[in-house]
């Protein structure tokens, strides 16, 4: 019975009448009796009369018909005339091949204390368990509301959490995710894809990678993955944290970023970006190998450095209203560059409008059109002159005429027209050769520019006809000397290789509006005149006279 002394409760063992065999040291000190004096008697003695009645009249048939009893309420007599309310279990037992019963006493107060502490040990294992719910839930419903994708996989590759956004985008449904395995989600292709990185962070090392990752409803998204390793108290990783965030947009306007970056580094076409106060803020590589300024020149500075004195104040006051008015402007402009020469551009200007977030800006795209407008001009140059001798042809001689002619209607001043034939070329051609007969004409030409002033035209209509356009001669008397001084001038001799030569011409004039009113009949009328001119013995001049 010596055991029955390391059980720190009250114990009393008896036979099957109640005689006490024996009791531990916890119940003797209880009652303040030594187990001596309570070998052997009757267990009866132990309790005050209420209990022993209950002991008799319910406990014992119990005990006797079932083998035990529990949570009887009794008092034991304690010391003095104490009652000690204790809660009695009783049990049936053997003592060798003799029956016995076994009675374990809790003290009330004990118990008591006991189950406060055994119901306190209950409420707050269910506040842990409630809590561990309620963080679960907390965990769930915050990562459900992100944008990103979150779970979480052992170190075996089962899932134990994966939010909403991560079960769409693999299209799980939520009773399938938990416990499922990485190779079960990604299938083999994608798990084979990813696999290093599994391996690298169940390794310890946390993993950030892109990656194109298709969706369950077939389509793709670009995104950026997290793997980050969980370790336990001991440091081992038991598991990781997967985070991936859908950058599919960012990613695209970061292409467009790159794209409009390499535009800007690449395009032929000059580009120069200014705030609202015309400051400009970027120039491209074209902008520096138009204009000849490198972006250091041009950062801070305005485009003002690059006007020429192709413009007055008045067009670029325009373009600025244009602009303002508009947002926008297109045309052609002279510029300078950076070495003083003029170039043409063909410049666009948009206002970017600005928000709360970004300021105004203008972007100036231009591209160099000199050279095709050097090309263009020759062109329109060749249309309208003799290539022999570069003098206005009979195009461009109409062309003036008309405008001469519309001039004069809003302010009436005199025009004179003549019509001007060499005389006997046919003669140098013949004996000097065509090649000399040209270097003459080109002569002519040069002597005929000396003898008129700048805003006046001479044009070669083909073969040895010149036509000569005097804009507001003082009078008739003065076309006339002009037309003496002409066919004297042509009468000079010439040196032709090492041939003299002496020429001489006709002129036929023709006064406008009295010789005619358009351009066609007052040459018509000059050329009239010019015969009656050859007809008068040559090497002279005629005006036109409609009675003759
Ligand atoms: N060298 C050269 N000769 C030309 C050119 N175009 C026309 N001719 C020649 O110029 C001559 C002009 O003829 P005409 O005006 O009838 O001859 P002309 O000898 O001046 O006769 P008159 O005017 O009556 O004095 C012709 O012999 C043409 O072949 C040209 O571009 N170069």
């Amino acid at each position: 019975m010596e055991t029955l002394n390391h059980l720190p409760c009250p114990v009393l063992v008896t036979d099957h009448l109640g005689y006490i065999q024996s009791a531990n040291s916890a119940l003797c000190a209880l009652i303040n009796r030594s187990e001596a004096q309570l070998q052997l008697g009757a267990m009866d003695a132990l309790f005050p009369l209420a209990s022993r009645i209950l002991l008799q009249t319910q406990v014992w048939p119990l005990l006797r018909s079932q083998g035990n009893v529990a949570e009887v309420q009794l008092s034991l007599l304690g010391p003095g005339t104490a009652e000690l309310p204790v809660v009695v279990n009783g049990q049936r037992g053997s003592l060798g091949d003799v029956a016995c019963y076994y009675w374990v006493f809790f003290v009330a107060l004990e118990r008591n204390r006991f189950e406060f502490e055994l119901r306190g040990a209950r409420q707050h294992a269910e506040d842990v368990a409630r809590e561990l719910v309620d963080s679960a839930r907390f965990i769930q419903t915050i990562t459900d509301a992100l944008p990103s994708l979150v779970a979480y996989w052992d170190k075996d590759e089962r899932c134990h959490f994966a939010n909403k956004p991560y079960l769409e985008w693999f299209g799980i449904h939520p009773e399938d995710v938990i416990g499922s395995t990485l190779m079960d989600l990604l299938g083999p292709h994608r798990y084979a894809l990813n696999e290093p990185y599994l391996r690298a962070v169940l390794a310890g090392e946390p993993q950030r990678f892109e990656r194109s990752l298709s969706k369950a409803d077939g389509s793709t998204g670009y995104t950026l993955a997290h793997y980050m390793p969980d370790r336990n108290a001991a440091g081992a990783v038991v598991g990781f944290f997967v985070l991936i965030n859908d950058i599919s947009s960012t990613k695209a306007a970061e292409n467009e970023l790159k794209l409009a970056a390499s535009v800007f580094r690449n395009t032929v076409d000059g580009i120069m970006v200014t705030d609202a106060d015309g400051v400009i803020l970027s120039v491209n590589p074209a902008f520096s190998s138009i204009t000849g300024y490198s972006a250091e020149d041009m950062l801070g500075r305005t485009p003002a450095l690059l006007q020429s004195q192709h413009h007055d104040a008045a067009f670029y006051a325009a373009k600025a209203q244009a602009l303002a008015r508009d947002g926008h402007w297109a045309g052609e402009l002279w510029s300078r560059r950076k070495n003083g020469e003029a170039f043409l551009e063909w410049q666009t200007i948009t206002s970017i409008p600005g928000s709360a977030e970004t300021p105004t800006r203008f972007v100036t795209v231009f591209n160099d059109i000199t050279e095709r407008w050097h090309k263009d001009e020759r062109i329109r140059h060749l249309a309208l002159h003799d290539p022999l001798t570069d003098l206005p042809n009979r195009q461009l001689l109409m062309e003036r005429l008309g405008q001469s002619i519309a001039k004069t209607e809003r302010e009436p001043r005199p025009l004179a027209l003549m019509f001007l034939d060499l005389d006997q070329f046919k003669q140098v051609n013949d004996t000097l050769g065509h090649d000399r007969g040209d270097e003459l004409l080109v002569r002519v030409a040069q002597k005929l520019l000396s003898q008129v002033r700048q805003n006046d035209t001479v044009a070669r209509l083909g073969g040895d006809e010149f036509v000569i356009l005097l804009d507001n001669p003082l009078s008739q008397d003065y076309v006339a000397q002009i037309a003496a001084r002409i066919v004297d001038a042509l009468h000079a001799p010439l040196t032709l290789g090492d041939q003299q030569v002496q020429l001489g011409a006709s002129i036929g004039i023709a006064m406008h509006p009295r010789a005619g009113a358009t351009p066609a009949e007052l040459l018509k009328n000059a050329d009239a005149a010019m015969y009656t001119a050859k007809r008068a013995g040559k090497n002279t001049h005629r005006f036109f006279n409609a009675e003759s």
